[in-house]
């Protein structure tokens, strides 16, 4: 049991799917895994475990945002022993051809967070996927032929942006979205040598305003949950 997490240790697998949204983990446990049992109702943020092709694998909420999304890796990695991190979440497009509900994977996160520079007397670090997740998502989704893209994604401190012109600086330099944990969660995995991948689903388009509904994402992002599934 740790401070945010009321789980038994045993409880929690070694390789976990991260939603930012309890309510999507609960559905991915519920419409995925077989024989799954809730581990944690802290703060209402679920965790479940279970089994995928007779695998054991969890899946836990994480909350919005690079503090709450540390706070949970944290638990998992240094009190639960978990190895592997993939985050599935939403993310808002920042390039025209990006369509809603396309795949991205992010090979490594921007962020307008100070947590590195805090924490590396102001020079910055790069946060990186791990290279064997990613390659493993690649090659599932190729052989699936689900599209995706791959690359730079910023990890946002910020929602609601006081310019909603802010993306195109970031846009001309190759950056496919928003989506505000990934900066943390590669962070995190290299500080314990551990392994993270984000895979990510366009939910909204900076560029032409489009966005799907709460329900949707919550409950109908498949593919990137089957990708994450299938990633180890
Ligand atoms: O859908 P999730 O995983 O929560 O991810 C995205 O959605 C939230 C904002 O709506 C932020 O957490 C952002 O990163
Ligand atoms: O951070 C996020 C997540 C989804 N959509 C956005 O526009 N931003």
């Amino acid at each position: 049991m740790s401070i945010h997490i009321e789980a038994k240790k045993g409880e929690i697998a070694e390789t976990i799917l991260l939603p930012g949204d309890p309510l999507r983990a609960k559905w991915i446990a519920e419409t995925f895994l077989e024989d799954s049992f809730c581990y944690n109702d802290v703060r209402g943020m679920l965790g479940y475990t279970g089994t995928y092709k007779g695998r054991r694998i969890s899946v836990q909420g994480t909350g919005m945002g690079i503090p709450s999304a540390m706070i949970y890796c944290h638990e998992l990695i240094k009190e639960y022993g978990v190895k592997n991190l993939i985050r599935v979440g939403s993310a808002g497009a920042f390039q025209p051809d990006l369509k809603l509900m396309d795949i991205i994977i992010a090979m490594s996160a921007s962020t307008t967070s100070s947590l590195n520079r805090d924490n590396f007397n102001g020079a910055d670090f790069a946060p990186t996927a791990n290279f064997d997740l990613l390659m493993k998502a690649v090659k599932f989704a190729e052989k699936e032929n689900i599209d995706f893209r791959a690359g730079n994604v910023l990890s946002s401190d910020i929602f609601y942006d006081d310019d909603p012109e802010y993306y195109k600086k970031w846009a001309s330099y190759g950056v496919l979205c928003a989506e505000m944990e990934t900066a943390g969660l590669y962070t995190l995995a290299s500080k314990f040598g551990v392994n993270a991948l984000s895979i990510l689903t366009v939910s909204d388009s900076l560029v032409n305003g489009e966005e799907i509904s709460s329900e949707m994402r919550e409950h109908k992002l498949n593919h990137m949950v089957e990708i994450a599934l299938n990633t180890y």
